[in-house]
């Protein structure tokens, strides 16, 4: 659905030259949900803004939803959906009114447009709002207009800039359903998102940009589990016995005994962990508590970029 070599954009601002994306390679297969990590300021958007024709690049050659993005942009146009940052319509015109006049320019007759328009109200929970103007709604029910606005025409390639962006955690979980409920319906997702875990909960695979470059790709399991693993702690009232049997694991690293708690890292809990309590139950080892930490996608860009991504997102 997307594929992108070596697409790369500089811009010239006061004499001086900004490399805002620096030859990023991009695979989307039809029906994946990808997000596109990074702090502000990496080049998500900048990359977006190139994939949706609306920034040219100034090097590299993607092919978008079937169309070339340099030689068809009007084709690539047609067949993709693109919400913005932020909220693009009018103010003053009822929502459904302005709705409706969008799926006009997408070339609907005025009955279909009008069932479009109400079914997708319907499922993206925008009925009772209906007749109020923009301005009216919350910064969720916008969000929520956005995607409509945005998905018309019925795309089969969606991009999201930040749809989540300046949300409470209430109205972004609800948009987060509704944006699983799009990509169940067979609609092609890529988005961008600061926020790791808009990023864990809702993508198949990340890829992760920093100063224009992409520095990590893979589900966000793949992600994880290429750091430094998961962090096992057990506690229990033989701990010696336990740190024992323990070190026999081979992939057991990092082993520490503090009191009755245990501690050590392997690269996969769930696959480590079965066996080591079959282990510790035939030497009698009683647990009285067992936890695994996943690593978060916080200490993927910490160990791609030697900083956090919060950090970052803040400097
Ligand atoms: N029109 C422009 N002129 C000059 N520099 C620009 C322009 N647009 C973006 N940049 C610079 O390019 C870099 C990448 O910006 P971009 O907006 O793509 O980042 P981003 O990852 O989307 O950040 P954010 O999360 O803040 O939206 C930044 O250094 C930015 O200042």
């Amino acid at each position: 659905m997307i594929k992108a070599r070596g697409l790369a954009r500089q811009f010239r601002t006061r004499g001086q030259t900004v490399e805002a994306v620096q030859g990023v390679d991009i695979d989307v297969a039809p029906g994946e949900l990808v997000g596109f990590l990074g702090p502000n300021g990496a080049g998500k958007s900048t990359t977006l803004r190139m994939l949706t024709t609306l920034l040219r690049p100034t090097a590299g050659e993607a092919r978008v939803a079937g169309c070339d993005l340099l030689t068809d942009p009007a084709g690539v146009r047609k067949r993709i959906g693109y919400v913005a940052q932020g909220h693009g319509s009018g103010d003053d015109q009822k929502v459904i009114e302005e709705a409706t006049l969008q799926a006009r320019f997408y070339g609907l007759p005025i009955g279909k447009a009008r069932h479009r328009v109400n079914e997708l109200f319907e499922s993206l929970e925008l009925t009772e709002f209906a007749n109020r103007t923009a301005g009216a709604l919350s910064g969720g029910q916008k969000r929520r207009l956005d995607i409509a606005m945005g998905v018309l025409h019925i795309p089969r390639l969606l991009f999201l800039d930040e749809p989540s962006a300046g949300l409470d955690p209430q109205s972004r979980s609800n948009l987060w359903g509704h944006i699983r409920a799009l990509h169940k319906s067979g609609t092609t997702i890529f988005l961008t998102t600061h926020y790791l875990d808009e990023a864990d909960a809702l993508c198949d695979r990340i890829m992760v940009i920093d100063h224009g470059k992409i520095v990590a790709e893979g589900t966000p399991d793949e992600l994880k589990s290429q750091v430094a693993g998961d962090l096992v702690q057990f506690d229990t009232d033989t701990p010696s016995v336990a740190a024992e049997i323990t070190a026999k694991v081979d992939d057991a690293r990092e082993l520490h005994v503090e009191g009755n708690t245990v501690r050590f890292r392997v690269p996969r809990g769930d696959t480590e962990l079965p066996g080591l309590l079959r282990a510790l139950d035939q030497a009698d080892v009683a647990l009285l508590s067992v936890q695994v930490h996943r690593p978060t996608l916080d200490d993927v860009f910490l160990t791609m970029t030697g900083r956090s991504l919060r950090e970052a997102a803040n400097a």
